[in-house]
C-alpha cells in the first residue's frame, strides 16, 4: 500500500494506492485558504498543509478500511516555486509565498537584468525566470524582511518542506528544483553564483538542500510522527517532486508522445522529453521530470481561479455555472474576457489586470458572462498549446487532469479549442496518484535497482474512454475565429505576443 499526497493550491489530497493490482483504494480531502496581499502578494500558512495532509490522510485510510500499518512508503507531490524558509531550528520564517505571487515582479526583471534578459537566462539556466518563481522571492524576502533573511538556514519548496515534516531531512528533487530558477536544468546543479548575486555572504547557498535523484528515498517517517498518524514507522518517503511532474507520471506521461493538460488553480500543458530541448520560446518552461528526463511545460495563472471569480461575483454554484456557460452560444454574442486576475505568466503578462470587451446592452447576459470566462482561460491554454507544439512536443489525444476535468462540456469546450481528442485518466487526482506511484517505484528499487517505473505506471494509470471527447469540425471552425478575436485582443493591449 502507497499513499500518494498532492499539496495544490485550493486543497490537499491523499490517496492510497494497492501497487500491486492498480486499484486506488481511499481518497481524502482537505481545502486551504490564500493569505492575498498588495501587489499580487499570494501567501499560504505552512501550517495549514500540515493539518490538511493529517486530515486528507486519515479520510483516504478510513474510506480505504486499510491501517495505517499497511502503508510502504509516502510521496508528496506540491505546488511548484513556492518558497519556504526556515531558521536553524527548523522553524518557518514566515507564511510561503507562491507560484502564483506576482509582489516580486520588479525583483525578477532586477535579476532577468542581470542574467541578460530572457535570452542571457535560457543560455544560462535553461529556462527564462519568470515572477511566479523562487529566485525573485528571496531577492524580495531580503529587501523586504531582511532581519528574517538572515536567519535563513533553510530554503525549500513546498514539497521538500512536507518532507522535511515527515522526517526530518532537507533535499530536493531534480524535478521541483528545476523550478525555482537558481538551478540550470541541463546540468542538473543549483547555480550558486546566482544565489551569490542575491546574497554575496554566501549564508543564502549554504541553505540550499541536498539534491536527489527521483528514485531516491528521502529517509523514513519520524516515529513519533507516525505514530500520531497512526502509520507505519518503517514508511519510506519518497524523493516526491513538484504537482506537474507528479501528474506526468501518474498520466503515464514519462516517454515522448503525450500531453497532459492540468485544470487546476493554474492551467498547465506538459509533454515528456529524454534530453532538454531548450526552446528560444521563454514561455516553455524546460523543466525537469521526475522520472529522469525533462518535462517542456507552460502555465497559466487564470484557470479555475477566473471562474471561481466570476462565480462567486454572480453567487453561483458550479451547475449553474456550467448551466449557464452551455446556455450561451459559442463565442458569447460577442463578449470576449481577457482573464488575467492574477496577471498572467504565458504570456509574460505579470502586471496585466483582467478586461472584459465587445459588451452591449443586448449581449450583458450572466450566461455570456460565464461563457466568456471559460472561454478566456481556455484559449489561454491553446495558446501554450501551440507554443509546446512548435517545441516539437505533440500527441495524438489530450490527457486531461484536474477539478476542472470532471466537467464534461468543458471537455468537450477544450477538444474543439485545442482541435485534438482530450481523454481523461481513470483516476482524476493524477498528482497524488503520481506521487503515491513514485512511492512504490522508489521501495521498490530498495530490492530490485532495476525496478521499473513504465511497468507500475503501466498497472496503476489508465485512461477513461467514457470521457473521451473528440473535436467537432463545426465548433473548431467557430471557436478558431474567436480565438482569433481574443489574440488580437490581447494584442492590441499589450503589444505583440
Ligand atoms: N465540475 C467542475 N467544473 C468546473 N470546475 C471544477 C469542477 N469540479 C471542480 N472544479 C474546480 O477545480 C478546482 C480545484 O482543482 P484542483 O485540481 O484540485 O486544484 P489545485 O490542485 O490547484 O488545488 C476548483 O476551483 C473547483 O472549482
Ligand atoms: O506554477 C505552476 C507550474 O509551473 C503551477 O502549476 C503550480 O505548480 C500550482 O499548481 P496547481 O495548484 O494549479 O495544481
Amino acid at each position: 500500500m502507497f499513499l500518494g499526497i498532492d499539496c495544490g493550491t485550493q486543497g490537499t489530497k491523499a490517496l492510497l494506492l494497492d501497487a500491486a493490482t492498480g486499484t486506488v483504494l481511499g481518497e481524502g480531502s482537505a481545502s486551504h485558504e490564500l493569505i492575498r496581499g498588495p501587489n499580487g502578494r499570494r501567501e499560504q500558512a505552512t501550517e495549514q498543509w500540515i493539518e490538511a495532509f493529517e486530515k486528507a490522510t486519515a479520510t483516504a485510510l478510513a474510506q480505504a478500511g486499510v491501517k495505517g500499518a499497511a502503508v510502504l512508503g509516502i510521496g508528496v507531490s506540491g505546488q511548484q516555486h513556492g518558497l519556504v524558509t526556515l531558521d536553524a531550528e527548523g522553524r518557518v520564517l514566515r507564511p510561503a509565498k507562491l507560484w502564483c505571487d506576482t509582489e516580486s515582479t520588479a525583483e525578477n526583471q532586477r535579476l532577468l537584468d542581470w542574467l541578460g534578459g530572457e535570452a542571457g537566462s535560457l543560455r544560462r539556466l535553461g529556462v527564462a525566470v519568470a515572477p511566479g518563481y523562487t529566485v525573485s522571492k528571496l531577492l524580495w524576502m531580503k529587501e523586504q524582511h531582511p532581519a528574517l533573511f538572515e536567519r535563513i538556514a533553510h530554503v525549500l519548496l513546498p514539497h521538500d518542506y512536507l518532507n522535511y515534516w515527515l522526517t526530518g531531512r532537507c533535499c530536493s528533487e531534480y524535478g521541483d528544483a528545476s523550478g525555482t530558477g537558481y538551478f540550470d536544468v541541463r546540468s542538473r546543479h543549483w547555480d550558486v553564483e546566482l544565489l551569490r548575486h542575491i546574497d554575496p555572504s554566501g549564508h543564502l547557498t549554504a541553505a540550499l538542500p541536498e539534491l536527489i535523484e527521483a528514485h531516491q528515498p528521502v529517509g523514513y517517517l519520524r516515529p513519533e510522527l507516525a505514530r500520531r498518524l497512526g502509520l507505519n514507522s518503517q514508511a519510506l518517503v519518497a524523493s516526491g517532486g513538484g504537482d506537474n511532474m507528479m501528474g506526468a507520471i501518474g498520466t503515464g506521461n514519462i516517454a515522448p508522445g503525450a500531453i497532459t493538460m492540468s485544470l487546476g488553480t493554474s492551467g498547465t500543458l506538459y509533454g515528456y522529453c529524454a534530453e532538454p530541448r531548450i526552446n528560444s520560446q521563454p514561455s516553455v518552461a524546460t523543466f525537469c521530470s521526475s522520472s529522469g528526463g525533462w518535462l517542456p511545460l507552460i502555465c497559466t495563472m487564470n484557470l479555475t481561479n477566473a471562474n471561481g471569480a466570476i462565480r462567486e461575483l454572480l453567487q453561483l454554484d458550479l451547475d449553474r455555472f456550467n448551466a449557464l456557460v452551455a446556455q450561451a452560444p459559442i463565442g458569447a454574442e460577442g463578449v470576449t474576457m481577457l482573464p488575467f486576475l492574477n496577471g498572467e505568466r504565458v504570456p509574460a503578462l505579470p502586471q496585466a489586470s483582467a478586461s472584459l470587451h465587445g459588451l452591449t446592452s443586448e449581449n450583458l447576459t450572466r450566461a455570456n458572462l460565464c461563457r466568456a470566462v471559460l472561454e478566456g482561460v481556455t484559449f489561454g491554454l491553446r495558446y501554450g498549446l501551440d507554443l509546446l507544439r512548435d517545441c516539437g512536443i505533440h500527441s495524438e489525444r489530450i490527457r486531461l487532469i484536474g477539478g476542472g476535468a470532471k466537467n464534461p462540456l468543458w471537455r468537450q469546450i477544450i477538444a474543439d479549442v485545442m482541435g485534438a481528442p482530450v481523454i481523461c485518466t481513470t483516476h482524476g487526482e493524477a498528482a497524488a496518484l503520481g506521487a503515491a506511484i513514485q512511492a512504490a517505484w522508489c521501495h521498490a528499487r530498495q530490492d530490485d535497482p532495476q525496478a521499473s517505473l513504465e511497468e507500475i505506471c503501466e498497472r496503476c494509470v489508465s485512461l477513461d474512454e467514457e470521457t473521451a471527447v473528440r473535436p467537432d469540425t463545426r465548433a473548431v471552425a467557430a471557436y478558431e475565429q474567436v480565438y482569433r478575436r481574443y489574440r488580437e485582443l490581447v494584442n492590441s493591449l499589450y503589444g505583440q505576443r
